[in-house]
């Protein structure tokens, strides 16, 4: 009988470094082959460039992403067409990473997996969730919609890791665990990492999931098989009971989540034709994030004496240009995303701080 490929979810809200953990991943693979596949909310792909560059065209690592998307329960065209070529080429795979994007549940992945089309060639390994431990301590995910995206995902989540530790003492690392452990009482592990560097063996191959082959049933009064487990005994899988008793119950985040993508949410792109100057557009960016809800900023820029692309990093206010890996682009392009967010407003403080026009 032919082996299932243990899957790994990666989840986390917006900035968290699930992109961070995903190159560090591929650096210290050993022999591991991996395929990833990325799914970003923003219309352009960044993620899945900074994944490539990290892979710098290593045969054993194979990427794909999907842009502008979400992978959705049911309905959704591209995820078991990916899934199903990967495991076509099984000879070459020994581990599948599935990044969500920051607005994503992992939920949807995680139940796709265990559909007719694809829950003979995988298995759920686990799912990690990423958390910006910093923005957790300073309650940015408590309430409104971040709040309600940030528990579900953790609810979701098998491995917990608490991310951009630097800088935090034991008591604060403490709090942190503490707050984790209070709004997902089921994670069953916590781990730390500096720039979402994981030790491998802390995140492949941890098993956490029996092989279950469920259809999306709903319950149906009968008498459960005798030779059924207890629900009890069974592993948790986000509000869905797996068992001979086909039963069908809706957890935390129930289907409507992955149909009905709350429209607040909003992702655009402003581009410019204009080279900048990298203070003033690292000052602009701040400003931006200080008076509008801004949450997540990415993408190439042009600067004025600068052959390279100079990647732009921001998760809210914290803003960081660094070397791209590629050359300059003739147009700057940025991704913004946040919950009600302007572009007009966000296109017009650009242009007033930057003092080039962005459309
Ligand atoms: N200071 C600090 N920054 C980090 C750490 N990990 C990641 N970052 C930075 O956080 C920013 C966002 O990281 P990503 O890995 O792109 O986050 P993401 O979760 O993939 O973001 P989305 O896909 O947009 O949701 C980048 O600027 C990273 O360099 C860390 O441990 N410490």
């Amino acid at each position: 009988m032919k082996q299932p490929i243990p899957v790994t979810i990666v989840t986390g809200f917006l900035g968290a470094g699930k992109t961070t953990l995903l190159r560090s991943l591929i650096e210290r693979r050993q022999t591991r082959r991996l395929a990833l596949l990325i799914n970003e909310f923003g219309e352009v792909a960044v993620d899945g460039a900074l994944v490539r560059d990290a892979a710098a065209g290593d045969e054993h690592v194979h990427i794909e992403d999907f842009a502008h998307g979400l992978i959705a329960y049911g309905d959704d065209e591209r995820f078991v067409p990916a899934m199903q070529a990967i495991a076509a080429r099984r000879a070459h795979v020994d581990h599948v990473l599935i990044e969500t994007s920051g607005l994503a549940l992992p939920t949807a992945a995680m139940a796709l997996l265990q559909s007719a089309a694809l829950a003979d060639d995988f298995i759920l390994d686990a799912t990690l969730a990423v958390v910006d431990t910093p923005l957790l301590l300073a309650d940015e995910f408590d309430g409104g919609a971040t709040g309600t995206m940030f528990d579900q995902q953790l609810a979701a989540a098998d491995v917990v890791v608490l991310n951009k530790i630097c800088g935090l003492d034991e008591e604060a690392l403490l709090r942190a665990e503490t707050r984790v452990r209070e709004r997902a009482p089921n994670v069953r592990f916590l781990e730390l990492a500096f720039d979402a560097r994981l030790d491998i063996r802390l995140a492949l191959g941890l098993r956490l999931h029996q092989p279950t082959r469920t259809e999306h049933m709903h319950f149906t009064p009968t008498m459960p098989d005798p030779g059924a487990t207890p629900l009890a005994a069974q592993y948790r899988l986000n509000g869905h009971a797996h068992s001979g008793l086909g039963a069908h119950s809706h957890g935390l985040s129930t289907h409507k989540h992955f149909h009905e993508q709350d429209p607040g949410w909003m992702s655009f792109v402003l581009r410019t034709d204009a080279p900048q100057n990298g203070e003033r557009l690292h000052a602009a960016l701040v400003a931006v994030a200080r008076a509008e809800p801004l949450l997540r900023c990415k993408g190439y820029v042009r600067l004025a004496d600068e052959d390279a692309a100079v990647l732009v990093q921001g998760v809210r206010a914290r803003v960081a240009l660094s070397p791209g890996a590629q050359a300059a682009p003739a147009r700057s392009l940025l991704v913004f995303i946040g919950y009600h967010l302007s572009r007009a407003r966000v296109a017009a403080l650009l242009a007033t701080h930057t003092g080039s026009a962005w459309r």
